[in-house]
């Protein structure tokens, strides 16, 4: 008999997925507390659309076991899940209202069609074909269809990629709407802004394993004593480069200086001569913090 803690709404325990010349998932365990947003970041490739998809029982893992409510193979989780699809073939043909009239045909139990179009902000597109919706219109109704079943927790995959900021933004904005309701979401992305907005507790995966795992301040309390003081390039000679003590390292035509005291970095430039006109300070993001991680930029 295997012990599920009692606030998880979900469990994982070493998951694994192997295509046939790929092991795309490689023995992850995690679990998701009940109301929480949770974020599963990694490259591309890293695993994470093949490890949301076995949790969602589309795809079949190679072994493993998931436990949604302490309960194995949950029939409990298909009325209980809500799962935003990145399209609907369906979307080509019907109007935004009779998506979501055939989406709620399939639960006993669907939430009021007004609710769904107050929640996702449809009211002014609900009889156009969704074939013509930009696209972050298009985002809220497949939003919508996977709250059809006012679910309790709710799976988006990459859900603002494409979109402009300022769509993303109304987005995130729903999203919060969601988690105010006390339903868990689980999100991938590849926006660390959008992270570090939404989620509660982050899951960092590459090469389907897990690199690092926790809120995101702990994180990057974690893995970061330095800020960086960020100087234009122009304004710092070769040799004077060469004086400074700290790590440097340019980057997009910035010197950036990792420093753990900001007050002797800028004794030092003082002392240097180097202008300090452009100078900013800042502290780390999820953005650095996965460079550290996987070498690379999750925008790569
Ligand atoms: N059906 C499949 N057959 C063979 N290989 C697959 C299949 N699906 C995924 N893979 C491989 O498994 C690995 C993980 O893919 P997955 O889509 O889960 O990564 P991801 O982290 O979601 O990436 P992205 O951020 O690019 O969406 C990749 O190497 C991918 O090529």
């Amino acid at each position: 008999m295997v012990k599920i803690s009692m606030g998880n709404i979900l469990e994982v325990r070493n998951l694994v997925k192997h295509f046939k010349k790929v092991q795309a998932v490689n023995g992850l365990s995690f679990s998701i507390p009940q109301g929480i947003c949770f974020g599963l970041l990694g490259p591309n490739g890293a695993g994470k659309t093949t490890t949301i998809e076995m949790i969602e029982g589309i795809t079949q893992p190679t072994s493993g076991e998931i436990f949604y409510k302490g309960e194995k193979h949950s029939d409990k989780f298909k009325l209980e899940a809500g799962i935003q699809f990145q399209s609907t073939a369906l979307m080509d043909y019907l109007t935004v209202r009779e998506v979501l009239e055939l989406f709620a045909s399939f639960y006993p139990k669907p939430q009021p069609l007004d609710k769904l179009v107050e929640q996702c902000s449809l009211a002014e597109f609900l009889d156009q074909p969704a074939a013509k919706l930009s696209g972050g219109q298009r985002q809220r109704v497949l939003l919508a269809v996977a709250l059809v079943n006012d679910p309790e927790i709710i799976f988006l995959d990459e859900p603002t990629t494409g979109l402009d900021p300022q769509s993303r933004r109304n987005f995130w904005a729903l999203i919060e709407a969601i988690k105010q309701q006390g339903k868990t979401v689980v999100l991938t992305t590849h926006y660390m802004d959008e992270a570090e907005q939404l989620c509660d507790q982050l899951l960092i995966v590459d090469r389907g394993k897990i690199i690092a795992e926790g809120t995101p301040t702990a994180l990057l309390q974690e893995h970061f004593q330095h800020v960086f003081v960020c100087l234009d390039k122009q304004d710092i000679g070769p040799q004077q480069l060469q004086h400074l003590t700290t790590h440097t390292e340019q980057l997009n035509g910035q010197v950036v200086i990792k420093t753990e005291s900001v007050e002797n970095t800028l004794q030092q430039l003082i002392a240097e001569g180097i202008s300090i006109q452009s100078l900013q300070v800042r502290n780390p993001t999820l953005d650095d913090l996965f460079l550290k991680l996987t070498g690379h930029s999750l925008r790569e």
